[in-house]
């Protein structure tokens, strides 16, 4: 990628308007694209790069396009609003060019070009292509401008090159690269303008030392306005960091051992003690405020709105909204009467996926994005650590749920054993304060319905049983 060869020179119109029609088809299969089943009424380029031409022999293009999110059924328009109609999400894209697509890049196909400039070209998923995948990591490993294009790195971090470029599997909400077993690109999928909670935490922690995280190692963003005005905001596009080779995911071991029937109760407390040392740093590295009445009735209010606007969107959800919103009643009247809490940047979507335990047993945690559907600005605000432990609560609920456990109690000692592990650390039981945690893991389950009918509808019933459950004053361990 010399610089010459790279210095991105394409009609980002015209080279879009060429490739509308595919991808139109293709993004509305992609797990990550939010609105699953809806034809996109608008796509538009925000930026186009082109990182390396056509035919040479295989081109890459980084695309930041906008689409309108799909109008919602005619019978749920008039319960979204006209808001939801104008709703536009910004996406990520690398896109390979070849004239002819090798047959071990066929699962990577997004569709063959018929007009515009790259007629007679077939396009498809670059993250595929461990070619282009590895002279990308080139591009990250140097620091420096490409177009709107824009990439840092840790100095005291070595990439080293030649790395080999593998895609990972797993069905995301973003996509990731693992190069040679040493490092892995994350790249952000629906991006936003501000700072991302996914760089700026972890680059925190990693200043204050803290082992739990790993430490990002080179980044890169973009900036379609040109940067030149402060209020121009970057867009936080990728990440690499050290990548934790062996290492098994919390949901994947904790349903293995479900299936052995092993006890994950041990995990569950070593997942508890890592989340409280990630929380005492954080809380070390940025801000904290203490929540008065009139923060905690905000918090409520914002759960409730929450729940309202998921309503709209699920039907299912609709007949257990006006028990559910008892918990956020119950929160704010304890705010009323004086209590208070302290408020942290926190993980934002804790729960076991985001949980990797190394081959020497400790337990780190990754992907400090937030819950992907809310507003940068708002996942950025300091909050109960609540928040976190509500997730992981939550977690333990979908494993026992996903696995079919017949043996009932599972979720509930995990849950139980995770709040020892929590205390063992932070010196202070979550349990202590129930009215806040059963807001939260309401909350938490409201914000699931919504992302399960987006993303995986199919999981729909795993958060809607939680609901239930919540809704039915019982407790929320209740039927475990
Ligand atoms: N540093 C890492 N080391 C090993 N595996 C990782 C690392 N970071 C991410 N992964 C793997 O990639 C998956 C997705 O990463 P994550 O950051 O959670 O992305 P997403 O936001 O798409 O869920 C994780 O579930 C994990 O299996
Ligand atoms: O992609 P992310 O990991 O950032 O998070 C999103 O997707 C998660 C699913 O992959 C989703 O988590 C939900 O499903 C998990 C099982 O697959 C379960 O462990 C979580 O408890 C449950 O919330 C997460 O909510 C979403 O933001």
């Amino acid at each position: 990628m010399s610089e010459a060869a790279t210095r991105p020179s394409v009609n980002s119109g015209a080279l879009l308007a060429s490739l509308d029609p595919l991808l139109r088809a293709w993004l509305p299969r992609q797990r990550w694209f939010a609105g699953k089943g809806r034809p996109i009424s608008v796509l538009e380029p925000v930026a186009v790069t082109e990182l390396l031409p056509a035919g040479s022999p295989s081109g890459l293009l980084h695309l930041l396009v906008r689409t309108r999110r799909p109008m919602a059924p005619a019978q749920d328009i008039a319960a979204e609003g006209r808001a939801a109609e104008r709703a536009t999400d910004c996406y990520q894209l690398l896109i390979g060019v070849r004239r002819t697509l090798p047959p071990h890049l066929a699962p990577a196909l997004i569709g063959h070009v018929t007009e515009g400039p790259l007629a007679g070209f077939t396009v498809y998923e670059a993250l595929h292509d461990p070619r282009l995948m590895a002279l990308f990591l080139e591009r990250l490993r140097m620091p420096g401008r490409h177009g709107v294009l824009r990439f840092e790195r840790d100095p005291g971090t070595d990439i080293p090159s030649g790395l080999a470029a593998r895609v990972l599997a797993a069905e995301q909400s973003n996509s990731s690269v693992v190069y040679g077993d040493t490092f892995i690109l994350k790249l952000f999928r629906r991006v936003m303008p501000g700072v991302n909670p996914d760089l700026e935490l972890p680059l925190r922690l990693a200043e204050r030392g803290c082992a739990r995280v790993p430490a990002p190692a080179a980044w890169f963003h973009a900036h379609p306005a040109g940067g030149a005005s402060p209020a121009d905001e970057a867009y936080g596009l990728g990440v690499v960091q050290p990548y934790l080779a062996g290492a098994d995911d919390g949901w994947e071991l904790a349903l293995r051992m479900i299936g052995k029937g092993e006890d994950f109760t041990g995990e569950a407390r070593a997942i508890g003690r890592a989340t409280a040392e990630v929380h005492r740093e954080l809380a070390a590295a940025l801000p904290t405020v203490t929540l008065g009445r009139a923060q905690v009735e905000l918090i409520a209010d914002g759960m409730a709105e929450r729940l309202t606007s998921a309503a709209r969107a699920v039907p299912a959800l609709r007949p257990f909204a006006p028990a559910l919103l008892t918990a956020y009643e119950a929160l704010a009247d304890l705010g009323g009467e004086g209590q208070s809490w302290t408020a942290q940047r926190v993980h934002g979507d804790l729960h076991l996926g985001q949980c990797l335990r190394s081959p020497d047993g400790g337990w780190s945690l990754i992907d400090f994005e937030g819950e992907p559907a809310r507003p940068l600005a708002e996942r950025r605000l300091p909050q109960p650590t609540a928040r976190d432990v509500a997730g992981m609560l939550r977690s333990f609920d979908y494993a026992a749920y996903s696995a079919e456990l017949r043996a009932p109690g599972w979720a509930k000692d995990c849950r139980a054993a995770y709040c020892v592990g929590y205390a063992d650390v932070a010196g202070r039981d979550p349990r202590t304060d129930p009215v806040l945690l059963r807001a939260h893991e309401t909350d938490k389950a409201v914000y699931e319905v919504l992302y399960e009918a987006r993303h995986r509808p199919d999981w729909l019933p795993v958060p809607l049983a939680a609901v239930r459950r919540l809704a039915g004053n019982g407790s929320a361990d209740d039927d475990h």
